[in-house]
């Protein structure tokens, strides 16, 4: 029985299966991979298409023993096995190439009967190998033109028919974009040409273009083709620029507002005169006699027993005990590192700085370059070693903050990120092309 994917939980279990002979596919993941949930999908829809293979699931961490044996170095991972054989391998997230590999081994496509599973559609007539013809192209290019953005999907934006569908119409209506729709249902040669067309297996497939500012986000890391967890990625990320461009209040106005309010009870003379008292340090104690300063801040002080005016005019914010008590409290702190008295903390963008910069070739990366955890950035390592390059390497799923910061700050959306005397060089696929054409070292040495 086909059709459903199945959780290997030990190597006994997979080497059962193994032994049972026929066809079986195994997919890698990690729950931390982006791409290996993505793959997800695409592997259980092609489950469904290829009935008579068995899907198989492993958690490429979870199950050390299973990944070691198969040489899994990177998720996604694929291996294609015939009789208990391994006939062939995958590696990276390849919705096509998965498809063309496990025709190969399984056979020409065998869809399961109507209505089995979540894929209730009818049995394709043709292979999908088939091109579509031409007068079929023009006809998919005008419904992928026909809107901004275009879904096609099965069923109907009011009545999906797939949970896939579903959660990308869910996620378009939340994001309140609009977009033209076609059900591949009601079209199997729309449903079999679109495959081809964007080298795409598996529905739902969104295409965004246009100016609009929605469509932009969406398209912009994806490069218009997007599966459903891409569309909810992209949905995301679009909630999150919006939540940061909202977010930033230009603090320096904010100060000086607080600066003119506190001096505005003084009046004429009186004012000018207290406030050049108070301007003429960032932080002015007016006091009697001197102090300690235990939070070594630098100031300038005035004796108010010297000018009764200045005494009087003055609206203090806070004598000796509310300073105590502010610094008992950490409040001193806290309010001189926000006038920017005090240095404060690294900000976020000092720390990406700083690291970018810690050493002249630098890799941003998923692991470490002993142990990628990522088969980009695993690339990237073997290129690097193969060039005699020297380099430094930050993991960037031990820290969050820096693994969503550096997007921002390089405006680059994936890992890996190779970076040259603090300049970006590119990712993997642009470093990969550097070290093909013989450039890299230079790149990296000039
Ligand atoms: N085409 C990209 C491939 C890299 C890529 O797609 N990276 C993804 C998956 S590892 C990524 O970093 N996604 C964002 C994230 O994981 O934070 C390149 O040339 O570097
Ligand atoms: S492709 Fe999954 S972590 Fe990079």
């Amino acid at each position: 029985m086909g059709g459903a994917v199945a959780d290997v939980r030990s190597k006994e279990e997979l080497d059962g299966v193994l032994g049972g002979g026929g066809s079986v596919v195994l997919h890698f993941w990690a729950s931390w991979c982006e791409a290996s949930k993505q793959m997800d999908q695409v592997f259980s829809h092609l489950s469904a298409d290829f009935p008579s293979a068995r899907f198989l699931r492993v958690e490429a961490e979870e199950q050390p023993e299973i990944s070691e044996c198969y040489s899994v170095s990177a998720v996604p991972f694929f291996v294609f096995c015939k009789d208990g054989k391994v006939v062939d391998k995958l590696e990276g997230a390849n919705p096509p190439s998965l498809a063309e590999k496990i025709s190969k081994v399984v056979g020409p496509k065998n869809r399961g009967e109507p209505g089995g599973g979540e894929d209730g559609a009818p049995p394709s007539e043709g292979p999908a190998s088939n091109h579509p013809s031409d007068s079929l192209k023009n006809r998919l290019q005008q419904l992928v033109d026909s809107h901004p953005v275009f879904l096609f999907m099965k069923g109907t934006p009011d009545q999906p028919k797939c949970g896939f569908s579903r959660k990308v119409v869910d996620i378009l209506k939340d994001e309140g974009v609009d977009f033209g729709s076609f059900d591949i249902l009601t079209d199997n040669d729309v449903r079999e040409g679109m495959k081809k067309f964007s080298n795409w297996p598996t529905f739902p497939q969104l295409f965004c273009k246009g100016s609009s500012s929605a469509a932009a986000t969406l398209r912009s890391p994806y490069h218009g083709l997007l599966g459903v967890d891409s569309a909810a990625a992209a949905a995301a990320s679009a909630v999150a620029t919006t939540v940061v461009s909202e977010s930033e209040n230009p603090p320096q106005a904010a100060t000086e507002e607080k600066s003119v309010e506190t001096t505005s009870d003084a009046s004429g003379a009186l004012n000018s005169r207290l406030e050049e008292l108070t301007n003429r340090s960032s932080v002015m104690l007016f006091m009697k006699g001197t102090q300690m300063n235990p939070e070594k801040v630098e100031f300038q002080s005035f004796d108010i027993l010297s000018d009764n005016e200045v005494r009087q005019g003055l609206k203090l914010i806070g004598g000796s005990d509310i300073m105590l008590e502010m610094q008992r409290s950490g409040e001193l702190k806290t309010t001189l590192t926000e006038k920017g008295v005090l240095p404060g903390e690294q900000t976020l963008e000092e720390r990406l700085r700083d690291l970018v910069s810690s050493s002249p070739v630098m890799l941003f990366m998923k692991g470490s370059p002993d142990a990628p955890r990522c088969g980009f950035s695993s690339k990237v390592v073997s290129a690097l070693r193969e060039e005699g390059v020297d380099f430094g390497y930050f993991d960037i799923l031990t820290d969050d903050e820096v693994r969503q910061g550096l997007k921002t700050f390089s405006n680059w959306p994936t890992f890996p990120q190779l970076y040259y005397k603090s300049d970006l060089i590119g990712g993997c696929d642009i470093v990969l092309e550097l070290h093909k054409n013989g450039e890299l070292r230079a790149t990296l040495t000039e």
